[in-house]
């Protein structure tokens, strides 16, 4: 659950990003955030994950309130949050296997287990038979499937993801979108912010638009028990 309360987010340099959002994501909601170039919708998402803190208001991820947690706690509030950007950000010298591995919490886990968990996200992305391969040797959509296996390897309850199609091609988009819907089905829940009008109209989810650092509409589209 995930609970943000009349929050603003303005930079050091003056610009007013966010100006007042509250909202309330439940648990296992597919969420996806939209809004013109500039709208505010990255720095929305970043304060989920606190790579940016707001400037004002209180931000709960399943109770617990962001601004007050410690700056030594904040790896574990990362570990339960999986993010997925746009271009991928994988290590290029290690391979798909060990990208993800990297990103498991290691301390008391034996190599097997962690090879079973790392094999089992890999399964769940179709990437089983590339987990010998470097990153370079894989296509843009390839990578982007690292890049979630790397993401939901610790079990995370929400991934969130910052324009996770943009560098893809349409079909590729597509193979992407069933991987997340298949993540969410398992109960995760999925924020995702795009451009992609296409997926967006297509796939039935909550739609949250941002203008101005505001939000301009908040659509339940059709999502079977949520009123907005
Ligand atoms: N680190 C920063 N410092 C100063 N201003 C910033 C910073 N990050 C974003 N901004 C500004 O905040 C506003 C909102 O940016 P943000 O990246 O949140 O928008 P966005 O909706 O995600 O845009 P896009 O769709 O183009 O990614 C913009 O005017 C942007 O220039």
């Amino acid at each position: 659950m995930i609970q943000m309360q009349d929050v603003w987010k303005t930079y050091p340099n003056g610009v007013m990003a966010v100006n007042g959002i509250s909202i309330y994501i439940k648990k296992g909601e597919f969420v996806y955030v939209v809004g013109p170039s500039g709208a505010g919708k990255s720095t929305f998402i970043k304060m989920m994950f606190r790579e940016e803190k707001p400037t004002r208001g209180e931000i709960s991820i399943d109770g617990k309130n962001l601004s007050k947690i410690k700056e030594r706690h904040i790896p574990y509030l990362r570990r339960n949050m999986g993010v997925v950007f746009q271009d991928f950000k994988l290590l290029p010298s290690l391979t798909v296997f060990e990208n993800v591995s990297f990103a498991m919490e290691v301390i008391e886990e034996s190599k097997a287990n962690i090879k079973k968990r790392v094999m089992e996200v890999l399964d769940v992305v179709r990437l089983k038979n590339k987990a010998r391969f470097l990153p370079h040797e894989l296509s843009g959509g390839e990578q982007q499937r690292v890049a979630i296996a790397r993401a939901i390897v610790n079990n995370p309850s929400v991934l969130i993801a910052d324009e996770p199609t943009g560098n893809l091609d349409p079909e590729t988009s597509w193979e992407i979108m069933r991987i997340l819907e298949e993540i969410n089905d398992r109960g995760t829940t999925i924020i995702m912010a795009t451009h992609n009008r296409d997926i967006v109209d297509s796939m039935r989810k909550r739609v949250i638009a941002i203008e101005n650092g505001r939000i301009s509409r908040d659509e339940a589209r059709g999502m079977y028990g949520y009123e907005s």
